[in-house]
């Protein structure tokens, strides 16, 4: 049955962190068709690959050998310039640890993809309170980051992550700094996201609980991934 092409496509990637005596091979032939508008889970034990993954997929990190497709674009015919500019318009990140500027105000924490992508100063405010509202944070947008809970650091987060409107979410961990009431309300407004504006969800994971709300799960193993039959979008919806 013929498929729509995927909005990301990795072949036969490879990864080698170090040299000599401290080499490592993280990624060993890696191939995988994400499908638009999927809901992706990337499991695996500890040091298995899993963040490797999601780094070159998201070009925050470019592979030793193979390829990322994005749209049919070859991303490593791009130079940095283009590879950061393509990044600030169609990805959005969420990570483990927030990466906040806790001395920073929420509005300034979420408009930081609007002045990579120079976004000017009087059109921010009003693209950073609609990033906000899904998230039910409107009304917190002057305060320091550095003051809220953890949920809500991790909402601030997400509104940062969407405020560029990216096609591509990529999560790692999103749930692992948070207790299970709060990690299962930042679980949702995720899977709302993806409903809501048809987000393709990329998630790393520990948590099995989560993975199995992903339409597809991949799971990596020592650098491969262990099911082949799974890197193609059959599973995906
Ligand atoms: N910058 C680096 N330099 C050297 N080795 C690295 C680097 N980053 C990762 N590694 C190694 O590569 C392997 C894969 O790491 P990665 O972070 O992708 O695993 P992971 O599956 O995400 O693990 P975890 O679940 O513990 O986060 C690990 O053995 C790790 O020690």
């Amino acid at each position: 049955m013929p498929m729509s092409s995927p909005i990301l496509q990795a072949s036969d990637l490879q990864k080698v962190y170090g040299a000599g005596e401290s080499r490592f091979h993280a990624l060993r032939g890696v191939s995988l068709d994400i499908a638009e508008a999927e809901t992706l889970a990337i499991v695996g034990p500890s040091g298995s690959g899993k963040s490797t993954l999601m780094h070159v997929l998201a070009a925050l990190d470019r592979p030793d050998g193979g390829t990322v497709r994005f749209r049919d674009q070859d991303l490593g015919a791009l130079t940095q310039r283009e590879l950061d500019t393509l990044r600030n318009r169609e990805f959005g990140f969420v990570f483990q640890q927030f990466h906040l500027d806790e001395g920073a105000s929420v509005m300034e924490n979420v408009a930081m993809p609007l002045m990579v992508g120079r976004i000017p100063r009087r059109d921010r405010r009003e693209a950073v309170l609609q990033a906000l509202e899904p998230l039910g944070l409107e009304g917190r947008i002057d305060e320091r980051a550095g003051n809220l809970s953890g949920g809500q650091r991790q909402r601030v987060a997400i509104a940062r992550a969407i405020v560029n409107r990216p096609r591509v979410l990529f999560a790692d961990e999103p749930t692992g700094a948070l207790d299970q009431e709060n990690g299962e309300k930042v679980a949702r407004l995720l899977f709302d996201l993806h409903e809501q504006y048809g987000l393709t969800l990329v998630m790393v994971t520990h948590s099995g609980e989560l993975a199995e709300r992903c339409g597809r799960q991949v799971s990596i193993l020592d650098g491969r991934l262990s099911d082949p039959a799974s890197t193609t979008m059959e599973g995906a919806r």
